[in-house]
């Protein structure tokens, strides 16, 4: 990247909006590690994270699960580092086989959904048992890829505006922003 691109990458962090400080995004982890492990602790559920997005709430949830379970990852991408979502596009299929298991989906951010709703309906085609999914932020609009698509496990609301940090990107950077962060005038 050039400097120039480094400086407006730089601008982006400096102006942004905090939405959720760090502390209240760890306090969001740790009810939803509860209210999973509450729901699939007897359940030898298979967890996927979804990369890139999923990343960080992937790594801060796994070790709040105390009790049997296998992780692996899936990677697919629909905003290919832009601000503005295509056609999901498989880079990575999961590794494990869940058929006949339980599937708990994570990952950063709901949105319009389309990326969660494909991914869930491949897991059923593959055979798992039951698939629920976790996110740590759901973006409130009215343009969901279906009505009742809600995900399972919800961290935080957040306003209709593009958000980085935790996992989320803007043009592939500060998924590493600690806190919730909405870019200045989007
Ligand atoms: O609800 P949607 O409108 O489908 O958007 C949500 C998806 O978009 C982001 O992934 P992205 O395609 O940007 O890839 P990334 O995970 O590598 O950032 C995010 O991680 C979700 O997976
Ligand atoms: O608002 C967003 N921020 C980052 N990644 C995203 N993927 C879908 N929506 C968003």
């Amino acid at each position: 990247m050039s400097q120039t691109d480094i400086d407006h990458i730089k601008k982006i962090y400096i102006e942004a909006d905090l939405l959720y400080s760090e502390s209240e995004v760890e306090a969001a982890i740790n009810k939803m590690a509860a209210d999973i492990s509450a729901a699939l602790a007897e359940s030898d559920p298979v967890i996927f994270t979804i990369m890139n997005g999923g990343l960080v709430i992937g790594g801060k949830l796994l070790t709040k699960l105390n009790f049997p379970l296998e992780a692996g990852y899936m990677h697919a991408t629909r905003y290919r580092n832009t601000t503005s979502g295509h056609d999901l596009e498989w880079k990575v299929a999961p590794m494990i086989d869940f058929s006949g298991r339980p599937v708990l989906i994570v990952d950063d951010i709901l949105d319009e959904g389309h990326t969660l709703a494909e991914i869930i309906s491949f897991c059923h085609q593959k055979g798992a048992s039951s698939v629920q999914t976790a996110v740590l932020v759901n973006k409130l609009h009215d343009r969901k890829a279906s009505e009742d698509l809600k995900a399972d496990f919800v961290g935080l609301d957040v306003e209709d505006r593009y958000i980085f940090g935790y996992g989320m990107d803007y043009h592939g950077y500060w998924r590493n922003a600690p806190g919730i962060f909405a870019v200045k005038g989007k």
